[in-house]
């Protein structure tokens, strides 16, 4: 009980504001994505406590919904003895000084408060570092901004002509030039870390294991399907981008196929560019997948959007090229809206298992088409795989020459099997025909 009441005293308090407007596209506001980010400052350990939906031809440039408004807003924060503002739209590094100043309390914008969220989530070295990348990247220009209001505070005080290098200039060059060099740092360090995954790639890739990606929106239930079909132990919560780490497990799918499967981060709506890129490494997996699975939490009353935001993404990651099946999860729950059923659609419940083993017949069968005739010369003290080919592939013909050669179709996990066999002698021979 008193641990409740501690853990109370330390909430942030926050009041959000959207601006709806034409203008601003893909970043105007309306009543669900503010509904989205009250999730998110719960995720962060906040608690909204008020919420202003602005509607505008264009933002105010100089305080983004206006001065009016923004009277609101500071009302509204004292009312309810708010600690913080968040707005739900990106505000350039002035109209986050101009509002801050004008509201007497912190203000974030949304991509702040999501690079927030991943800081406190990030648990692996790879994780923390991207997360690290990310902030830099987004306090860089952010810093002019701070830099105004140190020269006009030189400016208030008479110290200097105007035009002469302040000090607040001088701080802003040091601390770029800081920013500049740990943002280079970070790169490196993440450079390393994609040199290492590549290489367990090309591990994974010589071994015929066909890779399986699991991509959603956030809270769609990545992560529970993964514990639900390998019983990997993953945390699931209900809370906005619980997993921010690839796991990656060993699936058996079926009796002739084994693939790789990895849980991924999960996408959202205005997801900061900055964590795209630095989240790229990880991402990066989704180029290599043969199959990608993405998740929809269809109980939720705005996936189609989910949906349309996963794909314009995988589009921008360039994985648009691999065959993805559509899993509409969490259909233990009333589903919301039309549905599309299709040959590469299949309804589960992560949680329940329904659906499940329809799911994994259909991964079989996406990545069936893996199967492949192949000629496979092996050489006479190896003769002792035939009896396993002629029971795990389709042997077409045996000719006994200079090698065994066996003429099979065969799917991947099979050719693998063999291959690892024989791998010491297929590297000196070069004598596969594929
Ligand atoms: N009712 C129901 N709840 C589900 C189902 N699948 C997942 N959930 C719940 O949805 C919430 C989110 O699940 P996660 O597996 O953590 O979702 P995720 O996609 O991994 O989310 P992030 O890692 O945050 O991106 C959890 O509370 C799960 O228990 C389902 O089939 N039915
Ligand atoms: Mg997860």
């Amino acid at each position: 009980m008193e641990q409740t009441t501690l853990q109370e005293e330390k909430r942030d308090y926050a009041v959000l504001v959207g601006l709806r407007s034409p203008v601003l596209g893909d970043d105007s506001a309306d009543e669900e994505s503010l509904a989205e980010l009250s999730a998110l400052v719960d995720t962060a350990g906040g608690q909204a406590v008020g919420m202003i939906l602005q509607s505008r031809d264009k933002p105010d440039p100089h305080s983004f919904i206006g001065e009016g408004k923004v009277e609101e807003v500071r009302r509204m924060v004292q009312d309810e003895k708010a600690t913080m503002v968040i707005f739900d739209n990106d505000l350039s590094p002035s109209q986050l000084r101009v509002l801050t100043e004008m509201t007497g309390v912190q203000v974030l914008d949304r991509s702040g408060l999501i690079l927030d969220i991943f800081a406190q989530r990030a648990r692996t070295r790879e994780g923390r570092l991207q997360v690290e990348l990310a902030q830099y990247q987004y306090l860089l220009p952010r810093l002019i901004g701070m830099w105004t209001h140190l020269e006009r505070q030189g400016g208030t005080s008479g110290k200097g002509p105007i035009g002469s290098k302040g000090p607040g200039e001088t701080q802003l060059e040091t601390d770029r030039r800081h920013i500049h060099r740990k943002i280079d740092k970070l790169k490196a360090e993440l450079e390393e870390v994609r040199r290492v995954r590549c290489t367990q790639r090309q591990r994974r890739m010589k071994n015929e294991i066909p890779v399986v990606a699991i991509v959603g929106y956030t809270n769609a239930g990545k992560s529970t399907l993964l514990n639900a079909i390998t019983g990997a132990g993953i945390p699931a919560n209900n809370r906005l981008f619980d997993t921010l780490d690839t796991t990656t497990r060993l699936l058996t799918v079926s009796d002739t196929l084994d693939v790789v499967i990895s849980d991924t981060v999960g996408f959202i709506r205005k997801l900061p560019h900055q964590l795209v890129e630095a989240f790229k490494a990880t991402l990066e997996e989704l180029e290599y997948a043969d199959l990608l699975l993405h998740v929809i939490d269809v109980s939720n009353p705005q996936w189609q959007q989910q949906a349309a935001i996963v794909e314009s993404l995988i589009r921008e990651l360039k994985a648009d090229h691999i065959p993805c099946l559509r899993v509409y999860n969490k259909c233990d729950l009333a589903f919301s809206g039309q549905r599309s059923a299709g040959e590469d659609t299949v309804s589960i419940s992560a949680k329940t298992g329904e659906g499940v083993p329809e799911l994994l017949a259909c991964i079989d069968k996406k990545l069936d088409k893996g199967t492949r005739r192949v000629t496979i010369h092996l050489p006479y003290d190896k003769a002792g795989l035939l009896d396993g080919l002629y029971r795990e592939a389709r042997v077409e013909s045996v000719e006994y020459a200079a090698t065994i050669d066996v003429a099979a179709v065969c799917t991947p996990k099979v050719l693998g099997q063999v291959k690892d066999y024989v791998e010491g002698w297929r590297e000196e021979k070069e004598d596969w025909e594929l």
